[in-house]
């Protein structure tokens, strides 16, 4: 099913089938209005723990609560009319085992409507991923450079460096396809890597920072339209909407100062009875 053509919602098992084929297009998203904008272009949109510092203002996405990802969940599904919504799992809702993650992750479900949740896997994860998927919870993993974790890895480094770095990544992997994993985030790894992942699992990898050998890819909305000023090694700015916002308020401003707005047709003259 390409974009706009779409009768009906993406579902997980439409995204696995894309595995070697026409590459898989996602983009974060946080809120309706935005949802709505993406939803035609896109074949995942991924309610992120992003949010947490490109909405929040936080420092990592650890600070993140599972309440914050159910309402911006919420939000999200209410602008998507036909994407596949995935949302993400936040710090320490689910890291405690199968018990903890299904409870988190049937709350997700239940509280928004989307089609499954994402989690930061580690090899130990497997038995979180397979006892979700066992119980009705499609589960997309996020391997490689795993953002909460940042205070266990010291920073946001790209993964490869040495073989031990690659085998992890490579266990990662296969553990998560092993456990039922549907597709699986890439983050932050060397090219080589990313393609070794890519021929290995048999379900499809959505790369970030992970090179085209991945089956799709996905960036942070905000990022990649250009509302920040940084700019890591693997976004492309794809809009400049920081200088767009920019012009736009500096002109209401201006406008307020010198009085001409509200003008002639915006202000209400409504007759007196
Ligand atoms: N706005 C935003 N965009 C993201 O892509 C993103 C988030 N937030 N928050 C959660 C994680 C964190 N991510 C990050 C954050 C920083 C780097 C970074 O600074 N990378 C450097 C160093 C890479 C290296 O030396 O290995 C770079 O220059 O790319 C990478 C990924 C990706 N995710
Ligand atoms: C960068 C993507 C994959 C993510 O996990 C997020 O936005 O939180
Ligand atoms: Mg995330």
């Amino acid at each position: 099913m390409s974009a706009q053509t779409r009768s009906r919602r993406v579902t997980c098992a439409d995204i696995m089938k894309r595995k070697g084929g026409e590459p898989i297009v996602s983009l974060t998203a946080y809120d309706a209005p935005m949802a709505s904008i993406l939803d035609p272009h896109c074949d995942f949109l991924l309610v992120g723990d992003s949010v947490g510092m490109v909405v929040h203002g936080l420092p990592t996405t650890v600070g993140v609560t599972l309440d914050m990802m159910i309402m911006h969940g919420q939000a999200v599904m209410r602008g998507a009319k036909t994407a596949l919504v995935v949302v993400d799992l936040p710090f320490g809702s689910y890291e405690a085992g199968p018990q903890q993650a299904f409870e988190s992750a049937s709350r997700v479900m239940m509280e928004t409507g989307c089609g499954a949740v994402k989690i930061e896997a580690g090899v130990y994860t497997a038995d979180i991923v397979r006892f979700l998927t066992d119980r009705g919870i499609p589960v997309m993993a996020h391997v490689g450079l795993r953002p909460q974790a940042v205070n266990v890895t010291g920073g946001f480094k790209a993964k490869g460096r040495s073989n031990d770095e690659t085998d992890t990544v490579l266990a990662e992997a296969e553990a998560a396809e092993k456990a039922g994993a549907f597709a699986m985030v890439v983050e932050g790894v060397d090219e080589a890597l990313a393609g070794q992942v890519t021929n290995t699992v048999s379900i499809p990898t959505i790369g970030i920072g992970a090179s085209a050998t991945c089956d799709g890819q996905i960036l942070v909305t905000p990022d990649m339209l250009g509302l920040f000023d940084w700019t890591p090694k693997f976004v492309r700015r794809f809009g400049n909407a920081r200088e767009r916002i920019d012009e736009a308020i500096e002109a209401y401003a201006a406008a307020v100062r010198n009085r001409t707005f509200p003008g002639e047709a915006e202000v209400y003259r409504v007759k007196k009875d």
